[in-house]
């Protein structure tokens, strides 16, 4: 099968400094895949080399089996949302949907058309006869992505594409986004630096850091199998706990240098028992939840624990987790087994 979008070995510059360092990425068709990292590691400077806004000093970028990367932007049959909407704001929500139709020379009644169908996609048919100053910062999203999806390209590039909307609106729209994804089925690179975002809607995560691909996987395995110290302490919320190998935490075969991850929610606090020995140093509720911070051997770690049940500060407790949710990281910070 053709890949949707197949990079080999791109590299990438802003003037002398080298912004990406070999980018190695398959995407079958029709997958959402979503590009995860932090600020700076290079994700929109990856999304601009898809499109072609940003030239390759390496590589190949190929879509739909074809090599792209010596065409412009028009030719590669990609359309891209980006952060802010950039609607155009003297036309109507219809003519800002149908305006890449009608530069293209596409008549009326087919640009009329097919605006429709791609405002009904995403539910804003019914303000088409408005300004973007007349719409809310959601209802402009839609409009932005109806005028990606108008043009039925062959790829769909979102940068951080909910970032400007409020916390309430951008898990709707996350939500809506999936949908419209399994229903247009069309391979779509997400950018975004929110873990929960990513593991919500991605069929499958790429961790960017500095330039470089951590891991590649699904949201299940990109939780449960975290392939680099980097890629679980970035994943997860509040982050995984790390202690030294040779440290508190004994794991069979895990030596000084090593590290030893376990995430809050795999930690379990009871009064007495086997387990870490820990002091309370205190707790945040935050809704149903508690998150415990403690003291084992000098080491600061934390709990994430049903806020019900949580201990007090200055509390002595015992920390457990079962064995399966350690995870070993070796001296580079690969994961061991
Ligand atoms: N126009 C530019 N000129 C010079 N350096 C740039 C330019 N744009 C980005 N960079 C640098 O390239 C690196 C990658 O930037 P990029 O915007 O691709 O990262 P990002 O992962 O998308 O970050 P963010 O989440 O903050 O948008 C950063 O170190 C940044 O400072």
């Amino acid at each position: 099968m053709t890949a949707g979008l197949e990079l080999v070995g791109v590299h990438a510059a802003h003037g002398k400094a080298e912004v990406l360092r070999g980018i190695d990425l398959t995407v079958p068709k029709g997958e959402l895949l979503v590009l995860l990292g932090p600020s700076g590691a290079g994700k929109s400077t990856l999304l601009r080399v898809i499109a072609g806004l940003h030239p390759v000093s390496a590589g190949r970028v190929g879509i739909d089996g074809r090599d792209v990367t010596a065409l412009s932007p028009g030719q590669r049959d990609v359309s891209m949302v980006f952060q802010a909407f950039a609607l155009f704001p003297h036309l109507s929500v219809a003519d800002n949907i149908g305006f890449g139709l009608q530069v293209r020379g596409m008549g009326k009644r087919e640009v009329r058309r097919r605006t429709e169908a791609a405002a009904a996609m995403v539910g804003c048919e019914k303000v088409l006869d408005r300004r973007p100053e007349e719409l809310s910062g959601g209802e402009r999203q839609r409009v932005a992505l109806a005028r990606a999806l108008v043009r039925e390209p062959a790829l769909f590039l979102l940068d951080e594409p909910l970032s400007n909307l409020d916390a309430e609106l951008r898990v709707r729209t996350r939500t809506e986004l999936r949908s419209l994804h399994d229903r247009v089925g069309a391979t779509m690179v997400h950018v975004t630096h929110d873990q929960t975002e990513a593991l919500a809607i991605g069929d499958r995560i790429a961790v960017l850091r500095d330039g470089r691909i951590e891991q590649v996987g699904t949201p299940d395995e990109i939780w449960r199998r975290p392939a680099t110290a980097f890629v679980a302490g970035f994943v997860g919320s509040p982050a995984m706990n790390f202690l030294p190998g040779d440290g508190p935490w004994q794991v069979p075969g895990a030596i000084a240098g090593q590290q030893v991850g376990v995430r809050p929610e795999s930690l379990r606090l009871d009064t007495s028992g086997d387990g870490l020995a820990a002091t309370v140093t205190g707790a945040e509720v935050i809704g149903e939840d508690a998150w415990v911070r403690l003291r084992v051997d000098g080491h600061a770690l934390v709990a994430r624990v049903p806020a019900t049940t949580r201990p007090t500060e200055g509390a002595q407790v015992v920390a457990r987790a079962d064995a399966a949710d350690l995870h070993v990281f070796d001296t580079d910070g690969n994961r061991v087994g």
